[in-house]
């Protein structure tokens, strides 16, 4: 005995069908296309504060190791010239601090640590407080799509200085950058507690000193990186210019400013001639930038914050002074040469 199937029996079948089918994709279709088309954005006033916090939160470990002396101290291998590139659970600990402390808060921003550690024990989130000094300089409402931005973090710069116990010299960084452009940089000295911000186009915390002298100038230079910064420097500028060799890139860049910090040399403008990475210098860039000043490389390039974290076109850093002058001025630079 066969069962006969009526033609509008199965018409309804198949429509009840793509009922229950529409129903179960109708959600997740309508979500992918929502996520889509609402793009998300950060608003740059709240990165800057976190900013901060990043780097004031490196700095309390980076002070704690120190203080307990328990660096465990290791090299990561030798740069190209061949110095050791030293890590101290200094570095570590404020990476982790600095690290998941931005990427808990906005874990779909890029960020590019120099230092790298699993998340153990770090749930921390951002507590959302804008600072009253930032309050009072930035307003609110600086939406930027978040895959724009790219955020490089040194969590101890002078790491070389931070194991003679150079304790000046030693800061922690971190930069935001905007299409590759430097658009906010914090510079933190954990051993004084001192703090330096600038976002580009909106304010600082720090300004340039009165006057720079060009003509013969104070030049900073590495003391544990130099290459052959000396000769270089000579052949510009002559042989009596003054040289300071220095640690740290951020520290070198704020001898260029007026801090407010009693642990600070004073220089004229800032060169490096060897290799260095971005984490090394986008904030400091991003604090000149704020304040009118450049930081480029040897051939007068301005310097792009995406992308790979290295720059090989070597530095020169200045402020209230004509920055092409200089340029011209140095020894012709070939960055495959280095
Ligand atoms: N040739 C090189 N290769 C790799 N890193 C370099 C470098 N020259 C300088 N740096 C890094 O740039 C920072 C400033 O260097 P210096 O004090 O010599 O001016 C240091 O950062 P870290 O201490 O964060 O590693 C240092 O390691
Ligand atoms: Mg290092
Ligand atoms: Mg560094
Ligand atoms: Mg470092």
């Amino acid at each position: 005995m066969g069962i006969r199937l009526s033609p509008l029996g199965i018409a309804v079948f198949c429509l009840l069908g793509v009922g229950v089918i529409y129903h179960l994709y109708a959600g997740v279709l309508s979500s992918r296309i929502a996520s889509f088309r609402h793009k998300r954005t950060v608003d740059l006033r709240d990165l800057l504060a976190l900013s901060m916090e990043a780097a004031v939160q490196g700095g309390r470990e980076v002070k704690r190791i120190r203080e307990d002396n328990t660096l465990e101290e290791k090299s990561k291998g030798k740069t190209k010239e061949g110095a050791s590139e030293k890590l101290t659970l200094g570095d570590l600990n404020s990476h982790r601090k600095m690290f998941y402390l931005i990427k808990n808060t906005y874990p779909y921003i890029q960020v590019n640590s120099e230092e790298h550690a699993n998340a153990e024990g770090e749930a921390t989130v951002w507590t959302r407080t804008v600072p009253e000094e930032i309050l009072a300089k930035i307003s609110g409402g600086k939406e930027v799509p978040a895959e724009k931005i790219t955020v490089w973090i040194d969590p101890l710069d002078a790491t070389q200085e931070y194991t003679e116990n150079l304790q000046k010299y030693v800061t922690t960084m971190v930069c935001v950058a905007v299409d590759g452009d430097p658009v906010i940089g914090v510079i933190h000295k954990p051993f004084t507690g001192y703090t330096a911000w600038g976002f580009v186009g909106e304010g600082s915390n720090v300004a340039p000193r009165a006057s720079y002298n060009t003509k013969i100038p104070k030049v900073t230079v590495s003391r544990s990186h130099s290459g052959k910064v000396k000769s270089f420097v000579q052949v510009a500028f002559g042989n009596n210019t003054e040289i300071i060799p220095a640690g740290g890139a951020g520290y070198k860049v704020l001898a260029l400013l007026d801090p407010t910090d009693e642990e600070q040399e004073t220089a004229d403008i800032y060169i490096h001639v060897t290799y260095i990475k971005k984490w090394d210098i986008c904030a400091g860039d991003a604090i000149l930038r704020s304040l009118g000043g450049q930081m480029t490389t040897l051939r007068g390039e301005q310097i792009d914050y995406s992308g790979t974290e290295g720059n090989k076109g070597g530095l020169l850093a200045s402020i209230k002074t004509d920055h092409k002058a200089l340029v011209k001025r140095l020894p012709p630079w070939d960055d495959n040469k280095q």
